[in-house]
């Protein structure tokens, strides 16, 4: 079985559990009582390369990342650094993330949310929602393309937009097929681990101008972030390099400067 496998059986024992105790209904009706999500598009396509920051405690590659006690207060200071979205883990077992640290999130920034998790029911997505989510991650290689197209069309319903994930030229050709309007392309392998910064550059080119590229994990330094935007990044998608970071704050502002440069390539469309 792969990492990603083992992650999804324990993301699905867990939402049968929290759907046992609250039911879809009452989460639609908690998902439509929730303030309108922000416009993720817009936000993402705004001058400059976006910094999107994760809050990230754990992962199965790492293990113990960071002891992070306050989730709304790295959200602080990741957005006074300038981060575009913060990008919260709510998976419980491999990341040790929760629904209440998106909802803490979402109270302490004014910035985009995204629910980071393994998603594959549209109860997920309107959780997401009631818990104040302005974006849900799609992992192409986690779901059936029929199941895919239902979840972003959900998740669109609800005002949401989708990061579609990607790891190769086929699920990228899949994440299009789908109606995708942001894609993220993982240099991590969630099968393997393994992290290889060249799949940006090998997949980018060919996504559409209209299409939001994200590129994520694998972050450490101005250097990376300059690597992935001169190879068409909006916006690149940091986790570990953040967290275990001695000043958050600082480690967004200096990545922000530097995809704020006027020599950094933008993306047409
Ligand atoms: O991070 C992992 O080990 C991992 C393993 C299996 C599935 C997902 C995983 N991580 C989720 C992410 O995609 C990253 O948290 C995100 O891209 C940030 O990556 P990094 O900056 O390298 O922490």
């Amino acid at each position: 079985m792969s990492v990603l496998d083992d992650i999804l059986v324990g993301v699905k024992a867990d939402v049968e559990e929290r759907q046992a105790a609250v039911p879809l209904d009452e989460v639609k009706r908690l998902a439509a009582a929730a303030p309108a999500a922000k416009d993720a598009l817009r936000a993402l396509r705004a001058p400059g390369v976006g910094v999107i920051a994760e809050v990230k405690r754990a992962s199965p590659s790492a293990g113990q990342l960071a002891d992070i006690r306050d989730p709304a207060a790295l959200a602080g200071e990741y957005a006074a650094g300038g981060a575009r979205c913060i990008s919260v883990l709510t998976e419980r077992n491999y990341f040790h993330g929760s629904l209440e640290d998106l909802a803490a999130v979402r109270a302490a920034v004014d910035v985009l949310v995204l629910r980071k998790d393994f998603i594959f029911s549209s109860y997920q997505v309107h959780e997401a929602r009631a818990h104040g989510a302005d974006m849900v991650l799609l992992i192409v290689a986690a779901l059936e393309q029929n199941v895919l197209m239902g979840l972003l069309e959900r998740t669109e319903s609800l005002g949401m937009t989708a990061l579609v994930e990607v790891h190769d030229e086929a699920e990228a050709d899949r994440a299009l097929e789908a109606g995708a309007k942001v894609i993220g392309v993982n240099a991590r392998n969630l099968a393997t681990l393994e992290v290889d910064k060249s799949i940006f550059e090998r997949i980018a080119p060919g996504l559409p101008s209209s299409v939001v590229k994200i590129a994520e994990s694998g972050v450490k330094s101005t250097h990376d972030l300059i690597a992935y935007a001169s190879a068409g990044a909006d916006a690149v998608l940091v986790g570990e390099g953040l967290v275990t970071d001695r000043s958050p704050r600082q480690a967004v502002a200096d990545l922000v400067t530097a995809g704020s440069h006027p020599a950094m390539p933008r993306p047409s469309r």
